[in-house]
């Protein structure tokens, strides 16, 4: 399979400090790729750098062969790369409903020009928009509380939604930044299997980024380990669980 994300010797240093070095890695498309390492070691940097909220110090960045690095957020949004973010301060007061409603970036009612000489169209697209919504709140899970304020919904409520949020676009690689934190078990699986669906029905690719092993074990293949902001070892979880210099790596420091 192709690589649909290819990091290419990224280099990245905040003043002195190296973060990351030298770093090469490639995600397979629909793979679900799982990224860790112990704290510090680079991994958020190296996201922020992917989803063009960083700029690299040299290196390149690759989506579908297509080079794309330095681009800023919203371009990559545009080619189906994104990730989830918090909800937002001023969306917690719109129902969870309303909040998928407001993502999708080509959205004719927010132009005055369509308003103003095609209000057939946007009523249209807004219709159109409320029945994609609709699924796309079925299908993670919460219609039951599909009116309710999203600043009312329970952390791993939240989680769902910012996942749901995804959905109202045509992603097509999806970056989870440690999703997990702060879920309970119940919700925790029903994330883990909307994750998996995405993935096998809608064909998502994900780069998940995540302390929780339970959730890297039951989700990622390939898992990619970076130590120092760079790759130390690739390979299925159990490959990984057994390398000695992944456990070095983690508990080294303790022993
Ligand atoms: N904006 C910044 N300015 C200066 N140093 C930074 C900045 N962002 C991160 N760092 C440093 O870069 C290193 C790597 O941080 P990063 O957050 O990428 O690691 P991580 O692997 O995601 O860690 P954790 O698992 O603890 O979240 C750390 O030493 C951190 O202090």
């Amino acid at each position: 399979m192709a690589a649909i994300i290819d990091v290419q010797h990224v280099h990245k240093a905040f003043g002195g400090l190296k973060v990351i070095n030298d770093c090469s890695i490639q995600v397979e498309q629909g793979s679900i790729t799982g990224l860790i390492g112990p704290n510090g070691a680079g991994k958020s940097t190296l996201f922020n750098i992917i989803a063009g909220a960083l700029p690299l110090d040299s290196g390149h960045i690759l989506l579908d062969g297509e080079e794309i690095t330095n681009q800023p957020a919203n371009q990559l949004f545009h080619k189906g790369l994104l990730r989830t973010f918090q909800i937002a301060h001023e969306f917690s007061q719109m129902t969870a409903l309303e909040n998928l409603m407001m993502v999708p970036p080509a959205q004719a009612g927010e132009s005055l020009f369509n308003a103003w000489f095609k209000p057939s169209r946007v009523m249209l697209e807004e219709s159109e928009v409320r029945r994609r919504a609709l699924e796309v709140i079925d299908f993670i899970g919460l219609h039951p509380v599909r009116n309710e304020l999203a600043g009312n919904l329970s952390g791993g409520q939240k989680k769902l939604l910012e996942l749901g949020r995804t959905m109202m676009t045509d992603a097509r690689v999806v970056l989870l930044d440690e999703i997990a934190a702060g879920v309970n078990r119940t919700l925790l699986g029903d994330l883990v299997s909307n994750i998996e669906r995405l993935n096998r029905e809608m064909g998502y690719t994900f780069l998940v980024i995540e302390h929780d092993m339970d959730m890297i074990a039951r989700l990622c293949d390939p898992v990619i380990v970076l130590a120092q902001g760079s790759v130390m070892v690739e390979g299925s979880i159990e490959e990984i669980q057994n390398d000695p210099r992944v456990i070095e790596a983690y508990f080294g420091a303790a022993s």
